[in-house]
Order: structure tokens, then C-alpha cells, then sequence
């Protein structure tokens, strides 16, 4: 259900039930926008690695660097109780748009920038 949908419920919604749903949201909203600056900050961080890979003939991918991030998030996620399954997968969403960008740079066809807005 979206806002406009909740908006509309028969009946009109409890104020007090409105209340907690706008609270929630307010922080839903301000960790989306951290997940947003995080995610730029490292897809600035790898650039630069894509760069230097490309400058010194490195391989995009590094299986075994990415088998350890994986191991290693999976146990954050644990401590955090967080589905390390879901975890995971999104390290490896990430780090696929990575390798992406890496061969791109390493081609030649871009200068490095894209997905920082830069
Ligand atoms: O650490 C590297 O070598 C990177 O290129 C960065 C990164 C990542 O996004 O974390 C991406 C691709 C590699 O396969 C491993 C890790």
C-alpha cells in the first residue's frame, strides 16, 4: 500500500495509527538517504580501483577478494540480524555493477566518473 493508499481507507485512518506511520516513515526516508551516500561513496572508491586495475593490466573481477567480503558480511549480517542470504545477494548486485564499471574503464569506453554523478 502506498501513501495515496493509505490515505484513502475506508473509514480514515486512526490519528494515533497515522502518527506511528508518519514516524516510521520520517526514518525509513533518512536511512534510504544514507543507503544513497554510502552506496556513492564506495562507487567512488571503486572507480578508483577500477582505474588503477586498468592502469596496471589487473583482472575487473577478484573471485577470492569478493569470497572473503562475502564471508565477512554474511557474519555482519548474522550479528545484526539481518538474513545473510539477503546480504549476500545484494554484495553481489553491487559488486556485479562494479566489475561492469571496471571493464568499461579497462576498455577505455569511460573515464572512470559514472555512478559517481561526477
Ligand atoms: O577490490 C577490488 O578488487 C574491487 O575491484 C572492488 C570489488 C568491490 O566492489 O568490492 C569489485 C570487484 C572485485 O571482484 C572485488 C571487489
Amino acid at each position: 500500500m502506498n501513501d495515496s493508499e493509505t490515505d484513502s481507507a475506508p473509514g480514515g485512518i486512526d490519528p494515533a495509527v497515522r502518527a506511528e506511520l508518519t514516524r516510521l516513515r520520517d526514518s525509513i526516508d533518512n536511512i534510504d538517504a544514507a543507503v544513497v551516500h554510502m552506496l556513492a561513496e564506495r562507487f567512488k572508491c571503486t572507480q578508483q580501483v577500477g582505474r588503477l586495475k586498468a592502469e596496471h593490466d589487473l583482472p575487473p573481477a577478484d573471485p577470492a577478494r569478493e569470497a572473503r567480503q562475502i564471508a565477512r558480511l554474511r557474519g555482519l549480517a548474522e550479528s545484526a540480524k539481518l538474513d545473510p542470504a539477503f546480504a549476500e545477494k545484494l554484495l553481489n548486485f553491487i559488486i556485479a555493477e562494479v566489475i561492469r564499471h571496471h571493464e568499461r574503464i579497462a576498455e577505455g569506453t569511460q573515464t572512470g566518473d559514472e555512478g559517481t554523478g561526477e
